[in-house]
């Protein structure tokens, strides 16, 4: 969903631009720092895996072209807080960029040695998602014996945020390719619409069996026995074993309890982050209130810090929007990620996973 671009006035990173989906697919070209800043702030490129990649590509640009590699890796890992990925893309190519200049090594070296170390990085990602992929439909072999599974799905956690088929997204993909997927639930993830705008749109493209739900109309789902198994995604899974996802996973993970289904969280081991150690430690995003009291619609040019939108509540309302919450480990079935299984989640667990992955991940 993003690619390297050479041209002979410089490289860019070519995205395609979420912010228009499903109305529009457009292309976004950045050829600077500040551009892919904005483009992470505004969503134009989003989900936590996409975003480790985006960020090593950021890197690897202001390398390219000349910028201040240092200060460029700065503003791309403050853009958003949440999803660890983010972060970690950017210092993987800043650390690569970094030890060819200790060694004496030329720019152009630097250069090359980030730009390698993104697309290492998103090759590992394409991946990660085919093993988690095969991982979660083997768990959901053993977890539901019967087949034919009905699978609830909130935010988006497809090909639009990964360097493969995306994470939560391909587990229930896979479903659909080995012939077991009955119906994939959407949450339509209020208030930027990822489930609506873009799982909808991805489970079309892939021909699979979907309904697209009101958020706020799940538990009566849950209560008509039509949610075999949740499968979301993560942006940060802590040392304790605590998920931050898009907000509204929280309440999925309660009612899943309530109702005996299970909770599956599908994360690559890019996403585990056993530095900070409890889900109360996560920082979690707070997002302008006008995405809550407006609303938007996806349409070329718009932007809506610059245009608003259509006004949902009256003139001068305030807002809570945070844009990601957290379930405790202890509601969590399992999660799966690119190493293996999970299941009870644990932080001794997660230490192990995570220590498994350093050997063909990054730090
Ligand atoms: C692999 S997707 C996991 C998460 O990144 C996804 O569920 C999510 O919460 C994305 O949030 P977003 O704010 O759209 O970037």
């Amino acid at each position: 969903m993003l690619r390297w671009e050479e041209a002979p006035e410089g490289p860019a990173l070519v995205l395609l631009d979420q912010t228009l989906l499903p109305a529009e697919e457009a292309e976004l070209r950045c050829t600077d720092v500040p551009a892919l800043v904005e483009a992470i702030r505004t969503l134009a490129v989003r989900g936590a895996p996409l975003l480790g990649i985006a960020g090593a590509y950021g890197v690897a640009l202001a390398a390219a072209r000349g910028y201040d590699v240092e200060e460029s890796a700065g503003l791309l890992e403050r853009a958003r807080p949440t999803a660890v990925n983010l972060g970690r893309g950017v210092r993987a190519a800043a650390d690569a960029h970094r030890r060819v200049l200790a060694g004496g090594g030329s720019a152009e070296a630097a250069a090359s040695a980030a730009l390698g170390a993104a697309e290492e990085l998103h090759r590992a990602d394409a991946e990660a998602s085919r093993r988690m992929a095969s991982h979660g439909l083997a768990l959901l072999g053993e977890l539901l014996p019967g087949g034919g599974y009905r699978l609830l799905t909130h935010c988006n956690s497809g090909a639009l945020v990964s360097g493969g088929e995306g994470t939560a997204f391909a587990v229930a993909l896979a479903a659909h390719r080995a012939g077991e997927l009955r119906r994939l639930w959407v949450d339509e993830t209020r208030p930027l619409l990822q489930g609506a705008r873009l799982t909808a749109f991805e489970a079309a493209r892939n021909g699979m069996p979907y309904s697209l739900l009101a958020d706020n109309a799940a538990g009566s789902l849950f209560a008509a026995g039509e949610v075999d198994a949740v499968v979301i995604g993560a942006d940060r899974i802590a040392a304790d074993g605590s998920v931050a996802n898009k907000v509204g996973s929280y309440p999925l993970a309660v009612l899943a309890r309530y109702h005996h289904v299970p909770f599956v969280v599908v994360a690559p081991t890019t996403t585990l982050d056993v530095s900070t150690a409890r889900g109360d430690s996560i920082e979690i995003e707070q997002r302008p209130g006008r995405e809550v009291t407006e609303f938007t619609p996806p349409r070329a040019g718009a932007d809506a810090a610059r245009d608003g939108g259509v006004s949902l509540a009256p003139l001068g309302a305030q807002a809570y929007n945070p844009a990601f919450d957290v379930t405790p480990p202890g509601l969590v079935t399992a999660v799966v990620t690119e190493e293996g299984v999970l299941s009870p989640v644990t932080g001794g667990g997660i230490a192990e996973l995570c220590a498994r992955s350093r050997r063909v991940s990054m730090s």
